[in-house]
């Protein structure tokens, strides 16, 4: 059977990687995704955009929707404080399963912990399966359709404290128009929109920022 182009990430990740080094497993991915094979992973340009607002969260419980090959996962986790973690929901067991090998061939196996299923059955369980109570940060990046009901999901289950910052990606392309929406004429929610690039393509795209007020 052909190799999927999920498991073509892991098998350069494997081959060129630095083990333990998660710069090198960036760095891999992006130059795969840029020079043999597509894939959408947040990519180096949208991937600073991330870095800085997880540096300004300093996120203790960090949260993220849409595990795919886990490249988010290691950009959000080597920022990460000592005792702090990422807890990533991924619903596509073979992506979870290649997203595990990444992980762990970044050194990041300890710090993140890859909960496969549907966001809108796990947040419900985080609290008592997970011992979340608040969540410091959430990186939006599953179904795009996803992004607005997973919001109120949130919020009604209470793991959002004032100060929580949301980071919602391709709120350009493929676009997430119901969300956006939603976000900005929420009285609790301060938005910022980033201007970017779709990954590796010069197509335009955007991330948004969201701190909720409590
Ligand atoms: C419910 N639930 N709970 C957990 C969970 C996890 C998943 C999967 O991780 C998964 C699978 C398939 C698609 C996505 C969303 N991502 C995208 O669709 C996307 C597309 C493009 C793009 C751009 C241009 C193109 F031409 C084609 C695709 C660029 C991007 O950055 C994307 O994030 C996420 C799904 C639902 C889940
Ligand atoms: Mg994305």
């Amino acid at each position: 059977m052909d190799q999927s182009k999920e498991q073509r990430i892991l098998n350069s990740v494997s081959y060129n990687a630095v083990k333990g080094d998660p710069e090198s497993v960036l760095d891999c991915i992006d130059n795969y995704c840029s020079q043999k094979e597509w894939a959408m992973n947040v990519g180096d340009e949208k991937g600073v955009i991330l870095d800085k607002v997880v540096e300004e969260a300093d996120p203790t419980i960090a949260l993220e929707f849409g595990t795919y090959v886990g490249y988010s996962a290691i950009r959000i986790a080597r920022l990460l404080k000592p005792n702090a973690r990422l807890l990533t929901i991924e619903f596509n067991p073979e992506f979870a399963s290649i997203a595990r090998e990444i992980i762990e061939i970044a050194g990041l196996s300890e710090k993140i912990t890859i909960i496969e299923g549907h966001s809108q059955d796990i947040i419900p369980q985080l609290r008592e399966k997970y011992q979340v109570d608040k969540v410091d940060f959430v990186f939006l990046d599953h179904w795009k359709e996803r992004y607005c009901p997973d919001t109120i999901l949130l919020e009604e289950c209470g793991y959002l404290k004032k100060g929580s910052i949301l980071l919602a990606d391709n709120i350009v392309y493929p676009g997430a128009p119901d969300f956006v929406k939603y976000i900005r004429s929420h009285k609790s929610f301060d938005c910022t929109n980033y201007p970017s690039h779709l990954e590796y393509m010069k197509v335009e795209d955007a991330m948004e920022k969201a701190v909720y007020m409590g």
